[in-house]
């Protein structure tokens, strides 16, 4: 696929192309504001500089020192450690000349990745940590530097100070807003503006601002809004600081929290290329501090980077007009998916026993899931406790063309209409409306009217699961948003509706038990896309779209109003939420029906079909919801000879060819995968729709000949530019234009 010139970077994703943000300016995020050293004086500090540092400074003031109660202590052990680490830092860097100097994953990705990195300190090179190289596509060379100089180890040791005073005092807004700006720091963008939400949330809830939906409908266990018990809370912690810190007003106190909140939300949305969702969040803050020149600042980097964007993303089209989908992509955020290096490894991996359970689906079936090897990497056999790595499905048997493989049916599946319009089941999303079920088949619960079912069997499923948890509670907010795009017909905020029903289910499970949400058995069998160890991943890496909404505003609100208090609760942290998403984002599935009338899109977690890998040359064929109506009744039937609801959610898998005993079975995830149905893209697009899930081939014989004749490309464009020919490739009778 050809690739634009690295200044203005496009990349494509997700069925729609998406230009990069203009890269910030590096010294604007300089992590060097936590290591005294190279602490530039402040008459030289950018305006971003001087807020990072007045957030990192609200744990560095001596004066805190002599504060006696327990927020000030916690305040005190933080700021004691950031001196201790700033010290250590100091000593990394005077030992530095004696370090073992090693560079041995510096490759062309790094090259790239190096821009903007000084010569010296590539040179010099030092073993790079890519876990700890953040998830924002933007702020890479700093980052490098902030390894190059010793740094980084400060920052961690940092990081977990702050975060233990965050789950200590869970209510002050200090230390979750101080991680927000160590997070930007190191880089993961998503979790910085995650934490600087909830420093938000508290601080408004301290204020009585009353004006967003963020805690509307929220129940405290007592039966109080919990709002309001957050409000009490919040002004008791910052009261008790106040005492000590003498005469500022509580009011004034509230306020610089309150606009240091949207300063850190502003600078973590710019990180993650949100600059849409920042400009508008700019534009409150502003109208309540219009005085406030960080905001203002922001705000132009913001207009900055937005405009940047559209202009790169014009260009790539070549069209003067914008489409629904174009003017989506502008507005995305880019995130790489990646394990967050704080976080219990341990809740990455799939061991033997995930699968052992997951297989017990596949028992008398024809298939079982495996372990897979994907292009050329031999995998070690995994030992007991260890990741099992990617897995896919195999044939346990010969199967014969034609033969039903798997029916997989699920309640973790979703619509863009709500169901409170009663026009479809709640469980399985099959149509309810006449002429495709008969109205005294539909099944009403006394619980709630704003569900209905088309069966008993899906009520059950329902009601001794995730509708336990969602009874009584109205998320019709979730939908007055949706948009859905006129070409990719992809509504940009499914994920949060299906993040609901997926932590339904969930809770209904563990709401007694403290397992934590990522080991329930759905969540634990889903993998995500991240890049291999060592990989450092470069402009043109597959990023995934991001949304404030969406992964932030929305999640948040959920758990409110589910009852979760993601305040004190350590397991739902921004990153457990993230992780998440990116699990479901890899493994959903999308149909559209036109049952009722109108197209109607389906979003579906089916738990078994999401083990099935993909090639442009599957053998297996699938189909899903019933599109229209206007097929066979054997199109909806069961192995036993149910039929089911059209419009459901169950995926049918059917073998497209003889396939023999142990070889993998395998789907597309593009549809025409060779892209002949033109009307859907043709070729490059398919290929550009599967980088979000692997970005060089899937390993088919297609997929492989174009990287062969891409690869000829890149070197004969690569020896014309330097004005050396390639006569290997002449004498090849290789030619490409
Ligand atoms: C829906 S999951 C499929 C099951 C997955 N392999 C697992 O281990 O759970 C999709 C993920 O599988 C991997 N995958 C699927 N098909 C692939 C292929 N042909 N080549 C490389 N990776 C593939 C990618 O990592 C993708 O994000």
């Amino acid at each position: 696929m050809a690739q634009r010139a690295p200044q203005t970077p496009v990349h494509l994703t997700f069925g729609t192309e998406f230009a990069e943000n203009t890269p910030v300016d590096p010294e604007a995020i300089s992590p060097t504001i936590f290591i005294n050293h190279s602490k530039p004086s402040s008459k030289h500090l950018t305006k971003k500089q001087k807020l990072q540092a007045a957030v990192a400074g609200l744990y560095d003031d001596e004066d805190l020192i002599d504060l006696q109660s327990p927020a000030q202590v916690s305040t005190w052990t933080a700021g004691h450690i950031a001196h201790t680490v700033n010290k250590i830092a100091m000593d990394d860097v005077s030992d530095q000349g004696n370090l073992e100097v090693k560079v041995d994953n510096v490759g062309p990705e790094m090259e790239m990745a190096t821009e903007g990195v000084s010569n010296e300190s590539v040179a010099r090179g030092c073993v790079i940590r890519t876990e700890w190289l953040g998830t924002s596509p933007f702020y890479l060379g700093p980052l490098l530097d902030l390894q190059k100089t010793g740094g980084l180890d400060a920052v961690i040791a940092y990081r977990e100070a702050v975060a233990r005073d965050a789950v200590c005092f869970p209510h002050d807004p200090v230390p979750i807003l101080s991680l927000s700006g160590i997070y930007g720091q190191l880089g993961f963008s998503d979790i910085a503006v995650g934490y600087a939400h909830r420093a938000f949330l508290i601080v408004e809830a301290a204020m009585s601002i009353n004006k967003s939906i963020l805690l509307k409908d929220t129940q405290s266990v007592t039966g109080a809004p919990a709002s309001t018990v957050l409000n009490t809370l919040a002004k008791d912690m910052i009261s008790i600081k106040l005492h000590g810190l003498g005469p500022c007003s509580m009011g004034d106190e509230l306020q610089h929290l309150h606009r240091q909140s949207y300063q850190m939300l502003l600078a973590a949305l710019l990180g993650t290329g949100a600059n849409w969702d920042g400009l508008l969040l700019a534009k409150t803050a502003l109208k309540l501090y219009p005085e406030d020149l960080e905001l203002k600042e922001l705000q132009h980097e913001l207009k900055e980077a937005f405009r940047y964007r559209s202009e790169g993303y014009r260009d790539a089209q070549c069209k003067a007009t914008m489409n629904a989908d174009m003017v989506e992509a502008i507005q995305m955020g880019k995130i790489y998916q990646k394990k967050y290096p704080w976080m219990d490894q341990d809740l990455y991996k799939r061991t033997s026993q995930t699968l052992g359970e997951a297989n017990e689906a596949f028992e008398g079936s024809s298939c079982e899931i495996r372990a897979v090897t994907f292009g050329t990497v031999k995998l070690d056999f995994p030992k007991k406790g260890d990741d099992v790595g990617p897995l896919g499905i195999f044939a346990t048997r010969d199967i014969q063309q034609g033969e039903l493989v798997m029916l997989d049916r699920t309640v973790t599946g979703v619509s863009n209409v709500p169901s409170s319009t009663l026009q479809h089941c709640d469980a399985c999303q099959g149509c309810l409306v006449p002429p495709f079920i008969r109205p005294e088949c539909i099944v009403h619960p006394t619980c709630c009217s704003k569900v209905a079912y088309c069966s008993l069997e899906c009520y059950k499923a329902a009601a001794t699961g995730y509708h336990k948890v969602l009874c009584g509670k109205d998320f019709d907010w979730m939908y007055e948003n949706i948009s859905v795009a006129k070409t990719s017909g992809a509504p940009s905020h499914w994920k949060a509706i299906i993040f609901l029903r997926v932590i339904a289910v969930v809770l209904a499970d563990i709401n007694h038990t403290r397992v934590h949400p990522l080991r329930h058995p759905l969540m634990a069998r889903m993998s995500a896309n991240y890049p291999p160890e060592g990989k450092i991943l470069g402009q043109y890496d597959a990023g995934h779209q991001w949304l404030y909404f969406t992964n932030v505003v929305a999640p948040t609100q959920i758990l409110l109003q589910l009852g979760v208090n993601i305040f004190t609760d350590t397991f739902w942290t921004p990153e457990v939420i993230q992780t998440i998403f990116w699990r479901i984002e890899i493994n959903a599935n999308m149909a559209a029906t036109e049952l009722t009338n109108r197209k109607i899109h389906l979003f579906n977690i089916n738990p078994n079909y999401l083990f099935f890998n993909h090639s442009c040359q599957p053998n297996i064929s699938w189909h899903g919801a019933c599109h229209d109506g206007n097929v066979g009744i054997d199109w909806l039937m069961t192995p036993e000879g149910r039929i089911l609801q059209p419009g459901c959610s169950g995926v049918w898998c059917i073998a497209a060819r003889h396939i023999k005993k142990d070889e993998q079975l395998t789907i597309s995830y593009a549809e025409d995968p060779r892209g002949d149905d033109t009307a859907e893209g043709g070729r490059e697009v398919k290929r550009a729709w599967l980088c979000k899930w692997f970005d060089n081939g899937c390993g088919c014989p297609i997929c492989e000949e174009e990287n062969r004749v891409e690869a000829v490309r890149i070197k004969e464009q690569a020896s014309q530019s330097s004005g050396v020919v390639d006569s290997q490739s002449k004498m090849d009778g290789v030619v490409h234009n």
